[in-house]
């Protein structure tokens, strides 16, 4: 049997895969919480991570009813382009900066701006850095906290950290590594370069760790770490990969023609290639996959926490969102709502901020805020469907993944706004399944 683990924004998913029956025999859950500032930070410690590995593994092996001895490998996905950074005894220095904290916009926009803008980012990367990629978190921690910056041994992703968790090994694989803004999407290789922009003395191109192919393994679970979770001794752990990577494998998307949309904390919308991506468009991030092909990706920083923070507003759980929402009308009666909440990496508004338009007397009801939430957000992915299909990317079926998929009335609008065939895979955790498979 095989362990798949995706390390979301908002919690931990685990599902133990028995391949050879094709079945999913258990799944947990654990949720994370989150350091947000008004600024734009967005961190969390990584040992949240780590609990709730350890609990949703329990809850996913208990539900499987088998015994934990016969787990073969682990696969882990893992929210994309976080920064863990580890000193020389291999601890952690402080809580990770996420993928969506834009608190680090004005450094992204400087260490852009020294690559030559769009057209130096993309010669010398493949791809235009973008606001919430790892590069500039490394430039605001030597400004902000450089007592820190100094301890830096050991540079990893949020799936690198726990694959290190896992193994006491130290790597990382080229799916994940292509959203730092210090790697070639191209070549497959760090790009000393990015990082000497931060620290000349190439201090951080030596906290790099090695890259592994997607189907090469980091190595064996630890000893310390099988005792803790009830595991045979020669457990492998497979490369892993970015979440939108493991989610790309776990949805089938390893081949062009399909697009992948993921209604999670981001919304992400990608497709297989087995070329390097045409740089379309700036905010098309060219990223290679987990799968030894590349991942043209778009990727929204408001999504269900936009939907969380307007349900929240009315005191709704997410079944009396749903029913709200569904009792508007299309097009909520002429309420908008623009839901830069967070920022905005797609289009690329890091410092916007939301607003609620078209109100009047008879329409600023619960329902049309709800329905104006979610078509607020959705349309926000159809924007980036656009870019994608500008870009040459073939889209005749989608498969929908992602907590918000589990919305009846979201998956219908997902199908009126796209123009695509929409289908949702049997199994919802796409991402941790395609850890699994990936172990397998
Ligand atoms: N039935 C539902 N209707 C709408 N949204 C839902 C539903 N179930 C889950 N969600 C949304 O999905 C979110 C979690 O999505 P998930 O893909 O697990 O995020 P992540 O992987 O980023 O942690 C929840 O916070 C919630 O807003
Ligand atoms: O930044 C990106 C993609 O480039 C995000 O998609 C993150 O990888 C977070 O994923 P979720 O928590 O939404 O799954």
């Amino acid at each position: 049997m095989y362990v798949g683990v995706d390390c979301g924004t908002q919690g931990t998913k685990v599902v133990v895969l028995d391949p050879d029956r094709e079945t999913i025999l258990g799944e947990g859950y654990a949720p994370h919480a989150l350091i947000s500032d008004a600024n734009g930070r967005r961190e969390q410690h990584p040992e949240w991570w780590t609990q709730a590995f350890v609990d949703s593994y329990r809850q996913a092996l208990e539900r499987s009813g088998i015994d934990s001895r016969h787990i073969r490998a682990i696969g882990v996905s893992g929210q994309q382009h976080g920064l863990v950074a580890l000193d020389s005894h291999g601890e952690v220095i402080r809580p990770a900066k996420l993928w969506c904290d834009t608190e680090t916009t004005p450094q992204n926009a400087a260490l852009l701006e020294q690559m030559g803008g769009e057209q130096g980012s993309l010669e010398l990367l493949g791809l235009t850095l973008a606001t919430g990629y790892t590069l500039s978190k490394l430039l605001w921690l030597r400004q902000h906290e450089p007592d820190a910056f100094q301890r830096i041994a050991h540079i990893l992703l949020p799936h690198d950290y726990l694959n290190y968790w896992l193994t006491r090994e130290i790597a990382a694989e080229y799916g994940d590594s292509s959203g730092t803004g210090y790697f070639d999407i191209r070549t497959r290789r760090w790009v000393p370069e990015a990082l000497e922009l931060i620290a000349p003395d190439g201090r951080l191109t030596s906290a790099l760790p090695p890259l592994l192919q997607a189907q090469q393994a980091v190595g064996k679970v630890s000893s310390a770490v099988a005792r803790l979770l009830g595991l045979s001794d020669n457990v492998l752990v497979a490369s892993g990969g970015g979440d939108n990577m493991m989610g790309a494998i776990g949805t089938g998307n390893i081949d062009e023609g399909v697009v992948t949309l993921s209604l999670g904390t981001s919304g992400a919308l990608y497709a297989h290639s087995n070329r390097p991506p045409m740089q379309g468009h700036p905010s098309l991030a060219a990223f290679c996959s987990s799968s030894g092909g590349w991942l043209p990706l778009i990727c929204t920083m408001n999504l269900t926490a936009v939907v969380n923070q307007v349900r929240g507003l009315f005191g709704y759980d997410l079944d009396r969102f749903n029913q709200e929402a569904a009792q508007a009308p299309i097009g909520a009666q002429g309420v908008t709502l623009l839901p830069f909440l967070n920022g905005e990496r797609v289009p690329p508004l890091p410092d916007a901020t939301g607003s609620l338009l078209g109100l009047n007397m008879q329409n600023l009801q619960p329902a049309n805020v709800c329905r104006a939430a979610l078509e607020g957000v959705t349309f926000g992915l159809r924007y980036g469907l656009d870019l994608l299909r500008t870009s040459g990317i073939h889209c005749q079926e989608i498969r929908l993944i992602g907590g918000g998929s589990k919305s009846r009335l979201w998956r219908h609008m997902v199908a009126d706004m796209m123009n695509a065939r929409v289908i949702c895979p049997q199994v919802g955790e796409s991402a941790a399944l395609g850890g699994a498979i990936q172990a397998a």
